[in-house]
C-alpha cells in the first residue's frame, strides 16, 4: 500500500518520513494551520529521494500561482482540494489529485467527470477544506469503480483505523495528516506506526 504524509512542514520529519518508507509527502499552500511557503517547501524537497511524491496541495488558487509554485517548488503532483472544475483541473502538465468531500453516494457521480489521474475522498470540510481529522463513512465508497483512476483514500486516518479502511476499500493509496501529529506538530513515532501499519496489510484486508 502507498502512502502519502501530508502536511510537512520541516527537514527532519520529511526525511525521516521519506527513509522509512512514506510514498508521497504533501506541501500545503491552502490556508491552513499547516500552510508553508514556496520557499520552504522548495528547501525541503531538494534534500529528498527523486522516488518520493512530492505534492503541492490548493484550494481554489489559481493556474499561474500553482503553475508558478511547482516550478519553484520542484512539485511532481498537484492536490486540488477546493471546488475546481474539471475543465480547471484538465489544463495542467503535471499529474492532478483531485480531492472530493464524500457525503452520499451523489458525490461518486461528480467525480467520474474530473479527466485526473487521481481522485481522492476525504471528509466532508470542516475549520479547513482539509486536514480536519475526521473520518466519512466509508459504505458510501467501498464499491466506488474506476479503473482508469487511481483512487487515495483521506480523511481522519491514522495507526489504528488505518488497516480496517484499506482492507474495506482497498485505495491505491492512504493519505494522512492530522492522524501523525500530536499537540498540532507532526510525531515521528505516529508517522513510524502509521506507515507500518498500512504496508502490512495486503489488497484483499489481510495482515
Ligand atoms: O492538511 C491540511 O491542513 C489541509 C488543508 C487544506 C486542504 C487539505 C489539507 N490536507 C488534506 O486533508 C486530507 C485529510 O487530512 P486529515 O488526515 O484528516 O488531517 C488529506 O488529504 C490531506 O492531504
Amino acid at each position: 500500500m502507498k502512502v502519502k504524509i501530508c502536511g510537512i512542514t520541516d527537514l527532519p520529519t520529511a526525511i525521516y518520513a521519506a527513509s522509512i518508507g512514506a510514498d508521497a509527502l504533501g506541501f500545503v499552500f491552502a490556508n491552513s494551520k499547516r500552510k508553508i511557503t514556496p520557499e520552504a517547501a522548495k528547501a525541503i524537497i531538494e534534500e529528498l529521494p527523486n522516488n518520493v511524491m512530492k505534492i503541492g496541495v490548493f484550494v481554489n488558487e489559481s493556474k499561474q500561482a500553482i503553475d508558478q509554485i511547482a516550478e519553484f517548488a520542484g512539485l511532481s503532483a498537484i492536490q486540488l482540494h477546493g471546488d475546481e472544475t474539471p475543465a480547471f483541473c484538465k489544463q495542467f502538465s503535471l499529474p492532478v489529485i483531485k480531492a472530493k468531500s464524500i457525503e452520499t453516494m451523489d458525490d461518486l457521480f461528480t467525480i467520474r467527470a474530473y479527466p485526473c489521474e487521481y481522485i481522492l475522498f476525504d471528509s466532508p470540510k470542516g475549520a479547513f477544506r482539509g486536514g480536519n481529522g475526521k473520518t466519512f463513512d466509508w459504505n458510501v465508497v467501498n464499491h466506488f469503480s474506476a479503473p482508469e483512476k487511481k483512487v487515495i483514500l483521506a480523511g481522519g486516518l491514522n495507526a489504528e483505523n488505518v488497516q480496517d479502511a484499506i482492507g474495506k476499500i482497498n485505495p491505491y493509496m492512504v493519505d494522512v495528516s492530522s492522524g501523525v501529529e500530536s499537540d498540532g506538530k507532526k510525531d515521528l513515532q505516529k508517522i513510524k506506526q502509521f506507515i507500518s501499519k498500512a504496508k502490512t496489510i495486503n489488497s484483499e484486508g489481510i495482515r
